[in-house]
């Protein structure tokens, strides 16, 4: 406190808010993921549930979205939901599996974060494959 009652604070604290130069634990990586993968999911089901809709509306309909899925752009959308919705699976069934207090010491918490990422990076390389082939 300063004489006149006020918080004090020293004025020159360093400040480092260059994201470029945080270096971030897998734990850290996998939380703002998690977070981006939620928030990418919830506009990546305006496609799904238009394609859904559409696709169910009439015969032509369906036949139209079946075309659209011929095509490049339709398939990455298809792909990048697929990927995005495996990585908010994968690590939020981690995260519910810390909510009932495992992985959660450094080092668990650290080897499952990498795990959870990379069982994601497989499922969206078999997603890949699984949409191209
Ligand atoms: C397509 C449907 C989904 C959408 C749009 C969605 C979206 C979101 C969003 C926006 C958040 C908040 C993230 C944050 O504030 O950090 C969240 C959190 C969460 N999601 Fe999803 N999610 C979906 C499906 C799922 C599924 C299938 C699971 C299965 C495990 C899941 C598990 C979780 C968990 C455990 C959290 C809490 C994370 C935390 O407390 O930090 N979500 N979701």
């Amino acid at each position: 406190m300063g004489q006149d009652g006020q918080v004090t604070v020293k004025k020159q604290r360093p400040v480092n808010l260059d994201l470029t130069t945080i270096s971030m634990p897998a734990t850290a990586k996998a939380s703002i993921l998690h977070r981006v993968t939620g928030v990418a999911l919830f506009f990546a089901l305006t496609f799904v549930i238009w394609a859904w809709s559409e696709s169910l509306s009439s015969p032509e309909g369906f036949e139209f979205v079946r075309g659209l899925f011929t095509g490049f752009i339709a398939k990455f959308i298809a792909w990048g939901t697929v990927s995005v919705l495996a990585y908010h699976l994968i690590v939020g069934i981690r995260h519910m599996i810390q909510d009932m207090g495992h992985w959660e010491e450094l080092e668990s918490g650290n080897s499952s974060a990498i795990i959870a990422i990379s069982l994601s990076v497989i499922a969206a390389i078999l997603a890949g494959v699984w949409i191209w082939s």
